[in-house]
């Protein structure tokens, strides 16, 4: 059997930003279909590894491949959906939700005018994250949490085959993280990949295939199902309990 696509493959890379050097030496592979989360202290590297993979911030040494093909000569970039940290989705700007979302297709149509495809993708984000029936209010009636769920649906709309959000969950209510959590469900059973930056695993758990800890620009550990299963279901009776306690409320050190 041939061995699986590999989407992202970060190679001892490192990278700095100002004089200071933030990551230091990151190993990181994701395979098609694999969903894997960066955990780690604040400033650990996870904002700078996620830009890193999209070509926001350049490497100083290492190397980065996406789909198989290095960065230098990496073109497709309609192939990745990007969720920023925390911003909201329109600065200023008079949008509605549907123009947010939609914007999510540019990097398929162009400038074309959206044809049917285009304006189903967009239907089908806005119904994954539950914001079909506020398709038509202006982004700056909403809520953080909602503004979220546009900036992710924006991202789905590109039907990306590999998504990477930073922290898709901060300041998001557990009723919308369990939205959000069935949406990535979705995206994943239609074989996309996931590198998400997360600071608590919450309803997301489940569907980690790996969980990267980071810490001061290098890979800390690797932890994979089973342990990520016994950490949140017997976290008192490992070993590593307060690694466990730690990673459940986002306080790893
Ligand atoms: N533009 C910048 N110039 C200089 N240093 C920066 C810049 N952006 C980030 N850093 C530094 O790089 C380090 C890593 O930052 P990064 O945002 O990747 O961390 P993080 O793990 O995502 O943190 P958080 O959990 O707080 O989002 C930090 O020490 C931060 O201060």
């Amino acid at each position: 059997m041939a061995p699986p696509e590999t989407v992202i493959s970060l190679r001892d890379a490192t990278a700095t930003l100002g004089a200071r050097p933030v990551l230091r030496g990151i190993d990181l592979t994701v395979g098609r279909g694999e969903v894997v989360a960066l955990l780690g202290a604040n400033g650990s590297g996870k904002s700078t590894t996620v830009r890193a993979v999209i070509g926001q911030v350049p490497l100083t040494g290492g190397s980065l491949e996406l789909f198989g093909t290095p960065l230098a000569r990496f073109r497709e970039w309609r192939r990745l959906g990007y969720v920023p940290q925390r911003s909201t989705a329109a600065g200023g700007v008079p949008a509605t939700v549907r123009e947010i979302v939609s914007s999510g297709r540019l990097a398929r149509t162009r400038l074309r005018p959206l044809g049917r495809a285009d304006r189903a993708a967009v239907d089908r984000a806005l119904e994954l994250v539950g914001m079909r029936e506020r398709a038509r209010d202006s982004v700056s009636a909403l809520s953080g949490g909602q503004h979220q769920r546009v900036l992710i649906a924006r991202a789905l709309a590109g039907e990306p085959e590999l998504l990477l959000m930073d922290e898709p969950l901060a300041g998001v209510d557990l009723a919308s993280q369990r939205v959000l959590a069935d949406a990535l469900r979705e995206q994943v059973a239609g074989g996309s990949s996931v590198l998400l930056v997360l600071h608590e695993l919450g309803p997301l758990a489940p569907l980690i295939d790996r969980a990267v800890v980071l810490r001061d620009g290098q890979v800390e550990r690797v932890d994979h199902p089973e342990r990520l299963h016994d950490l949140a279901c017997h976290p008192h009776d490992t070993p590593e309990a307060d690694t466990a306690s730690k990673i459940e409320t986002g306080l790893l050190t």
